[in-house]
């Protein structure tokens, strides 16, 4: 098939899927109100793999059957081809302003990173091979350009114990086995665009001891968004659909990409889609083995570099349109945010310019500049967040919503609304868009969504420390201590 367009992509969300959202089920995700924005936005995106401009940047001839396929799909196997996947993922990000962050290529990538180290599927403790599985899985999302979400964390209950430990056993497990697959019951969180995704992936989860007990619940496979038997519980939708008109919450109406937790009801995996079965060892592993990591955080930083960029021109334009910016402390924090932005260019720039070929024949960015980028990247996201606050002070709230200046008092929100460098209505769509951006429910979740999507940042700072080769460091230390020692000419 190749890729699709928008118009294939919705649908193919038209099926049998459980989604439930305020004590309701959606009858269809493409025109329910709390979903249909984001799967537009998706559309788009589809659509843009046929544009003229794009096209070529986007996607790529698949040399063994002839059509176009992703490049976010494509292994790269030099490190010119990581840096031109580079490029797609960059241009796709602009696209939503890296405000809708989980763009079908985040899931692209980590797939391709699996199928690249196939070896690795294929030495399963109960004897059973992977390995041909996620290579099929691989051709199977490429060729036929699928979505998918994924879901890796058990719920939060008690966090003080193990997965198998708890009181309420309701996290994901293996409940039956047979000749054609097993069957797993519980819940798995959070899956970020799971309501308008084609399939939904059950990652290893990396944070189970290795101890025969966790087995149950160490696996990895893959199904089709309306399996019989999964649910989807989404969380209340961000999208203020009942009130106001568009161009107060354009971010929220466009990039509200929905989370929700899977309940799985005795769901059926067949071998052919199972990666992982029974085997905590390998799901704690899966990262470092597969170049996972590097390969979901290449895509996740170039996304943050559109942020950064939307961010510090929302600013900047924030404070030229009040003619604020001739003050030198806001001068000074909208030189913050560019630097935010060239540190964030310049983190991507080395992790590609650094990049490595990996045993399995491919090439994997630097980690090191990645997880440096994203470790710090919510931190200084929420601080673009309040820059864009500071800068537009009380203009925030001090503007009414745009129906208003096609209301009865058009006339007089036209003579009172206006800025040194805008019209009143050019001003009111601009402070509406400055608002959805930095003081809305789609803010507050797009703080969240950056500070956890890719883990716990605690945790994974400290496996940043654990892990980084510092040995050079140390010989430095060791060389001053050595030619300070020399020159203080002891006896
Ligand atoms: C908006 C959003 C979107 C997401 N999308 C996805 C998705 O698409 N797919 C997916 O799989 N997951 C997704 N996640 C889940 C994400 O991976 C988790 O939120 C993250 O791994 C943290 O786990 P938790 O939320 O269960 O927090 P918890 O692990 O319960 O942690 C809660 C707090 O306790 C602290 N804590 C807990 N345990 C320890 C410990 N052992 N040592 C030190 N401190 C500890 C943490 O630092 C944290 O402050 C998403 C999360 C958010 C918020």
């Amino acid at each position: 098939m190749g890729i699709r367009t928008g118009k294939q992509f919705l649908e193919g969300l038209r099926d049998e899927r459980e989604v439930y959202i305020d004590g309701r089920r959606v009858k269809d995700v493409t025109s329910d109100p709390a979903f249909r924005g984001a799967a537009q936005t998706i559309a788009e995106l589809y659509d843009l793999q046929h544009a003229a401009d794009t096209q070529d940047v986007l996607t790529q001839v698949d040399a063994a059957t002839g059509e176009r396929v992703a490049r976010s799909h494509v292994l790269p196997t030099s490190k010119e081809a990581l840096v031109t996947r580079g490029r797609a993922l960059r241009r796709t990000a602009q696209h939503t302003c890296g405000l809708l962050a989980r763009t079908p290529d985040f899931m692209n990538v980590g797939i391709a990173a699996l199928a690249a180290a196939r070896p690795v599927f294929d030495a399963s403790p109960g004897g059973r091979s992977f390995g041909a599985n996620i290579t099929a899985y691989h051709q199977h999302v490429m060729r036929n350009d699928l979505t998918m979400t994924h879901v890796q964390v058990n719920p939060q209950v008690d966090r003080s114990k193990q997965v198998f430990e708890q009181k309420h056993d309701i996290a994901l497990k293996v409940v039956k086995e047979t000749d054609a697959g097993f069957y797993v019951s519980g819940s798995r969180w959070v899956g970020t665009l799971a309501q308008i995704s084609d399939e939904v992936v059950v990652m290893p989860s990396v944070v189970i001891t290795n101890d025969s007990k966790g087995e149950d619940y160490a696996f990895a496979f893959a199904l089709p968004m309306a399996t019989p038997g999964l649910k989807m519980v989404s969380r209340p939708s961000v999208v203020p659909y009942g009130a106001g008109h568009y161009l107060d919450n354009p971010l929220s109406q466009q990039f509200d990409e929905g989370d929700a937790v899977l309940i799985f009801e005795n769901v059926f995996v067949p071998w052919e889609r199972t990666f992982v079965y029974r085997d905590p060892d390998l799901c704690n592993k899966i990262y470092k083995l597969t170049y996972l990591g590097e390969h979901y955080t290449h895509q996740t930083m170039s996304r943050t570099i559109a942020k950064a960029e939307f961010m510090a021109g929302l600013a900047a334009y924030v404070a030229r349109s009040i003619k604020v910016d001739i003050f030198p402390n806001v001068q000074g924090m909208l030189a913050e945010l560019l630097i935010f932005l060239e540190m964030q260019q310049a983190f991507v720039d080395r992790a590609e310019a650094t990049a490595t070929e990996t045993p399995f024949g491919t090439w994997a960015p630097n980690r090191w500049p990645l997880h440096s980028a994203q470790l710090n990247f919510h931190e200084r996201y929420a601080r673009m967040i309040d820059v864009v606050r500071t800068v537009s002070a009380g203009g925030l709230v001090g503007v009414p919503s745009y129906g208003e200046t096609q209301g009865e008092i058009g006339e007089l929100v036209e003579q009172y609304f206006a800025s040194a460098g805008q019209t009143s209505k050019e001003r009111i769509q601009l402070m509406r868009l400055a608002a959805d951006a930095s003081i809305s429910a789609f803010a507050g979740r797009q703080v969240l969504y950056e500070r956890y999507y890719q883990g716990d940042p605690v945790r994974r700072a400290i496996g940043y420390y654990m892990e980084y080769p510092k040995e050079e460091l140390f010989g430095r230390v060791d060389a001053m201590l050595g030619r300070s020692f020399a020159k203080a000419n002891l006896k």
